[in-house]
């Protein structure tokens, strides 16, 4: 599906995205890239807009303006959706179901899964398997969701918030995982509010507010005067609530 020409494009790359919900803005003329092989953070306020732009990647919204291309294909066409895996920040779609059942049932959808076994063992679902989704704690969905992401071998992972709940174990062998995946040439887009994760994480950061990109960078470019990421964060961003008509805050 991947061609020498679509590899030559960078893992993502987002022009101009408006979306309106409604006479509210979440994402005002937004454009950012993510490289190939590498892990790219967005950090943001609350409504910032981070979700709804992974779900404009995800091909789940349709910008009123503006285009996504996801490993050189439009946003949402088969082409793009074959070659990513998405852990959402929550989903009650799983409800009843245990989790390796789950995991096999989405193994089945590709042609070429990892072993379900070997991935439940590496992040731990072995201990709660046979536990119904709806029934789990928050830490625990949050690995078979990131599991869930990952089963199909995608070239291209987006994962909101992947270790928000999470205990300092499980966070720390989440990292080292995420990392390994970067190794092998996955790209991965995440998003997070944890300052250390995207400093131990990210080769590039997007700080989002309002809808917009404020700033980019590596972490080491961003911090380069002496400031934390995290006093990088507050002076870039704003505490507010996007006001109704999208205007800067
Ligand atoms: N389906 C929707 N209908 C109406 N408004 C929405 C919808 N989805 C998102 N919004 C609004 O768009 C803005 C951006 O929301 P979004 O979930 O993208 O923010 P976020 O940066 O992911 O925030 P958080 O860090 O709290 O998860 C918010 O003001 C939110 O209320």
């Amino acid at each position: 599906m991947t061609d020498r020409t679509t590899r030559a494009e960078p893992a993502l790359e987002a022009t101009g995205l408006t979306v309106r919900f409604g006479d509210r803005t979440a994402l005002d003329d937004l454009s950012l890239t993510a490289a190939r092989g590498a892990i790219t953070a967005l950090l943001g306020p609350n409504g910032a807009g981070k979700t709804t732009f992974l779900r404009c990647c995800t091909g789940l919204i349709r910008p009123s303006a503006g285009r996504v291309r996801v490993l050189g294909h439009p946003a949402g066409s088969p082409a793009a959706t074959v070659g990513i895996g998405s852990m959402p920040q929550s989903t009650g779609a799983w409800s009843g179901i245990r989790p390796l059942e789950l995991l096999r049932h989405l193994a089945g959808l590709y042609a070429h899964p990892l072993p379900v076994d070997a991935l439940a063992a590496r992040l731990g679902i072995d201990d709660f398997a046979r536990t119904p989704y709806r029934r789990l704690s928050g830490g625990e969905k949050q690995a078979v969701n990131l599991a869930g992401a990952l089963v199909g071998r995608p070239e291209l992972v987006f994962l909101d918030e992947p270790t928000a709940g999470m205990d300092p174990h499980a966070r720390r062998a989440t990292w080292a995982l995420l990392g390994e995946l970067r190794e092998a040439g996955v790209s991965l887009l995440l998003t997070t509010h944890a300052m250390d994760e995207a400093a131990t994480l990210a080769d590039r950061v997007h700080i989002v507010d309002g809808g917009r990109v404020r700033l980019s960078g590596t972490v080491a470019e961003l911090t380069g005067d002496g400031r934390s990421l995290e006093d990088v964060f507050l002076a870039s961003t704003s505490p507010h609530a996007v006001s109704p008509s999208g205007a800067e805050r």
